[in-house]
């Protein structure tokens, strides 16, 4: 299946199922930027290990993934038991991001009405519909957050600059991505705009993979240190910062990659625009207070001691970049509080960071609420 976004000119997607209809392949992210290769994913085992691990990563695709980690579960255990177990494997992989427990609900929730000798091929479906799912609204949220750039680079006459964290692009969704589906779109309608790219130490995304996405597609970027960002908006380089989330409450305040905080806390100073981009999987509406409710997830101090580069010779290296001994944490997530975002770009459109803006534009959700 193609893709909308390319690497080399060619359409690609994160995630595909295979024509053997019991697989799918990935792109291992963990090789990116300097090699492009793919992984056949087939097990429960080899779904769980490919999220945790962040051969896939991202709100999104990590959903999408731990779907079809669930069918190929139902190939080797399609009781409820092993539905159940199959459950517990693939959340446990990583905690923070809630589209992973949002698609495992839903998949398991269609699953329990269903025969087991039907179960994988109904989970091989339910997975695939959610990915298509995911295109469609990385695409609207590409269209609302799109127009939000254009408006600025009519009221501003010239090149607008925006300001990304992490990477909230196409590998981290199936296609088009969330935070930079806005900039491919203004892009596409000829809007004249550079991005600033954050490094997003400890794993350096933004370095590798939204630097690699944007090159991919032609759009200008620079890549900068993680502390430049306050320096940038001072001075008048920025003038909206996009950044995507792995989960919003059902007040608005946006968890996302360690350090978004801080780049909300530079906007707010200094009066640059700051948006979360996010389809409605990323919304946990059984939360109210981001900062106390939501798990961070703590990583590998390995993380943060060593760096993994190519060498001046071809090569590749690990090194270590931490005095030997220290001790070193590494929560991988923040939470910026409602009050610092701008507003949430939706597939259905933006919507003001508070509990009133999210229920306007999800109306559903107000019996609950
Ligand atoms: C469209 S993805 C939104 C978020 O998942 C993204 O900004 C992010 O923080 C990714 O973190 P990662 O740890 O690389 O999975």
């Amino acid at each position: 299946m193609l893709g909308r976004m390319k690497i080399d000119g060619r359409p690609t997607r994160t995630i595909v199922p295979d024509a053997d209809g019991i697989s799918v392949r990935v792109i291992d992210q963990t090789r990116l930027p300097f090699a492009l290769e793919e992984r056949r994913l087939s097990t429960l085992a080899e779904a769980a290990e490919a999220i945790r691990i962040m051969i896939v990563r991202g709100a999104p695709l990590i959903g999408v993934t731990a779907a079809y980690g669930l069918a190929f579960a139902m190939r080797e255990d399609a009781s409820n038991d092993g539905l159940d177990r199959a459950v517990a494997t693939l959340a446990a992989a990583r905690p923070t991001a809630v589209n992973l427990r949002w698609a495992l609900d839903r998949v398991a929730g269609n699953l329990r009405q269903t025969a087991s000798r039907e179960r994988f091929e109904r989970a091989f479906a339910e997975a695939g519909r959610i990915a298509e799912e995911d295109v469609a609204s990385c695409h609207a949220i590409g269209s609302h957050g799109g127009r939000l750039i254009a408006d600025l680079a009519r009221e501003r006459g010239r090149r607008i600059n925006v300001l990304t964290h992490c990477n909230a692009g196409w590998l981290a969704a199936v296609d088009w991505g969330t935070a930079l589906a806005p900039v491919y779109a203004a892009y596409e309608d000829g809007i004249d705009l550079h991005v600033w790219v954050d490094e997003t130490r400890p794993r350096s995304q933004g370095a590798a993979l939204t630097a690699f996405e944007l090159n991919g597609h032609g759009v200008p970027h620079t890549v900068v240190a993680d502390n430049a960002g306050g320096h940038l908006m001072q001075h008048g380089e920025v003038d909206i910062c996009i950044v995507g989330s792995d989960r919003t409450t059902a007040t608005g305040d946006v968890c996302n990659k360690i350090g978004t905080y801080l780049k909300a806390l530079a906007a707010r100073d200094t009066g640059v625009p700051f948006y979360a981009a996010l389809p409605f999987s990323t919304i946990d509406w059984s939360l109210r207070d981001g900062v106390a409710e939501i798990p961070i997830e703590e990583r590998d101090g390995r993380e943060v001691t060593h760096m993994t580069g190519r060498l001046d010779d071809g090569g590749f290296a690990t090194v270590q970049v931490v005095s030997p001994g220290s001790p070193v944490a590494n929560p991988a997530f923040d939470v910026t509080p409602a009050r610092l975002v701008t507003g949430l770009i939706t597939e259905r459109g933006v919507a003001e960071a508070s509990a009133e803006g999210l229920l306007a534009l999800y109306p559903e959700r107000r019996a609950a609420a």
